[in-house]
């Protein structure tokens, strides 16, 4: 029998216990996959007597998480514990220092320090392995990196975000309350430890920034993303946006023209034809486009135990295989550093809703406002009132930049009319 894979791991949540029982369950299979087989030596966590549904009894128990990168019967270490700094980084520093190859599924970190990381692992001759960090179990990390290596790629875009999906589904087929349903998120084990990750749009920012680098050969710069959640949408948005024939998704969209990099996270509204409209729940999908593949799109699920743990053992059994690429798809220092591009001059269609005062002329306030900024409506709706007594008025428009319709919502927020703050979504147009 061939020498074991030794792992250590630490954290012992949702996606550490998923790892467990995997591992388990599948081992033969695994070790027949991986030409040897995969075996938790050690592991760690906070409550050393939590009850996680899984056997731990024949491993290790390490309080310091660090302790596992030292340790002689610990090949790889499998970080599960979260955070972008604080033990998720010292022992993703010291288990690469030690030349031991790390698998996380830490997006926050990686999208903070991911280059670092990549740099040590490079100098040292270890593999850093990520599957799970971007849309769980859809093998996403591994189809850039590798099944679209020969590609010039330009676009890549998706729901990143299995809680945000989840509960703008839920919202819209069940018509619960926001609260409610990220409760429920939260009960399945899909949400971040801060919820607030997930609805501000941080955690989509977090794996755009990862895809943008290795989709790009960029520098990840995660403080370039335009980052906005899904506070702001409300039920009325939901339905407006469904009779006009779309529906309203989280969407992390980056672009590289040649020369910038665009980097955005926002709620958009997607036509209901469109392969991304389809993807409901906690369901990811991923469309990338290259210059000779064309488009390729995948979806599956992106969050939850089954499916991160899947993409955790699958980073493990290509460690096993010898298989390490550079964690970003080429040496480090191959990466190039793009500028930010300039958002103000991208164009596309808008939706925009506005709360009015219901009085005779506000439309045509309205309409002049986009009028004067040369923005034309395609469609304009107006529906019911608020318990105030306002109007809600709901348009999309033709194509213009997004300077334009910025000026026009400006113009249009100086209106004593308007009662309350416009509300302003694209439109995804490809
Ligand atoms: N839950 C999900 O669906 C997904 C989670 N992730 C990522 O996977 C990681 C883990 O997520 P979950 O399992 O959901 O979190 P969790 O909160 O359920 O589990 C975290 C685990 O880390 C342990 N821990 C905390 N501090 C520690 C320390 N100092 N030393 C050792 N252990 C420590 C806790 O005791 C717990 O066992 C995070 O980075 C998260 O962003 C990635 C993809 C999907
Ligand atoms: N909180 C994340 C978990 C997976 O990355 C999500 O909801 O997608
Ligand atoms: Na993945």
């Amino acid at each position: 029998m061939p020498e074991p894979l030794n792992i250590g791991l630490a954290g012992l949540g949702n996606v550490g216990a998923g790892v467990v029982k995997l591992l388990a369950r599948n081992a033969d299979l695994i070790a027949r996959r991986a030409g040897r087989p995969i075996t938790i030596t050690a592991v760690s966590a906070r409550d050393r007597n939590r009850d996680r549904g899984a056997d731990l009894s024949s491993y290790t128990w390490v309080d310091d998480a660090a302790e596992l990168s030292q340790r002689d019967d610990v090949d790889v270490v499998v970080e599960l514990v979260g955070g972008s700094d604080g033990p998720a980084l010292t022992l993703a520093r010291h288990t690469l220092q030690a030349g031991k190859s790390f698998v996380t599924a830490n997006k926050a970190m990686l999208a903070h320090h991911g280059l670092d990381l990549a740099q040590l692992a490079e100098t040292k001759g270890a593999a850093l392995k990520y599957e799970a960090a971007v849309a769980g179990g859809i093998p996403v990390i591994k189809a850039l990196s590798e099944g679209m290596a020969a590609n010039s790629i330009n676009r890549v875009y998706g729901l990143l975000n299995g809680t945000c999906n989840y509960i703008l589904t839920r919202m819209e087929t069940e018509r619960l309350d926001f609260a409610v349903v990220l409760a429920e998120a939260q009960a399945a084990g899909y949400a971040e430890s801060d919820p607030s990750f997930d609805i501000d749009g941080i955690d989509t920012a977090h794996k755009l920034s990862i895809l943008a680098a290795l989709a790009f050969g960029a520098r990840i710069d995660f403080a370039a993303v335009a980052v906005q959640g899904i506070r702001a949408v409300e039920l009325a948005d939901i339905d407006q946006a469904a009779a006009l024939g779309f529906r309203i998704k989280l969407v992390g969209l980056a672009e590289h023209d040649g020369a910038t990099l665009f980097q955005r996270v926002h709620p958009a509204l997607v036509p209901h034809g469109h392969p991304l409209a389809a993807a409901s729940g906690a369901l990811n999908a991923v469309a990338a486009e290259g210059d000779f593949v064309g488009r390729l799109f995948f979806q599956g699920r992106g969050a939850g135990e089954g499916p991160t743990a899947s993409a955790v053992v699958a980073d493990l059994i290509d460690i096993a295989r010898g298989i390490q690429g550079p964690a970003f798809g080429m040496p480090v220092a191959s990466l190039t550093a793009l500028p930010p591009a300039d958002a103000a001059t991208r164009r596309g269609r808008y939706y925009l809703r506005l709360t009015v005062a219901d009085r005779p002329g506000v439309l045509a306030e309205l309409t002049a406002a986009l009028r004067d900024h040369g923005v034309s409506i395609e469609s304009l709706l107006q529906r019911g009132h608020s318990s105030a007594g306002d109007a809600l008025v709901v348009m999309v428009t033709h194509t213009a930049t997004e300077a334009q319709v910025l000026a026009s919502l400006a113009q249009m927020e100086r209106s004593d009319a308007v009662t309350d703050a416009p509300v302003m979504m694209h439109i995804l147009d490809f």
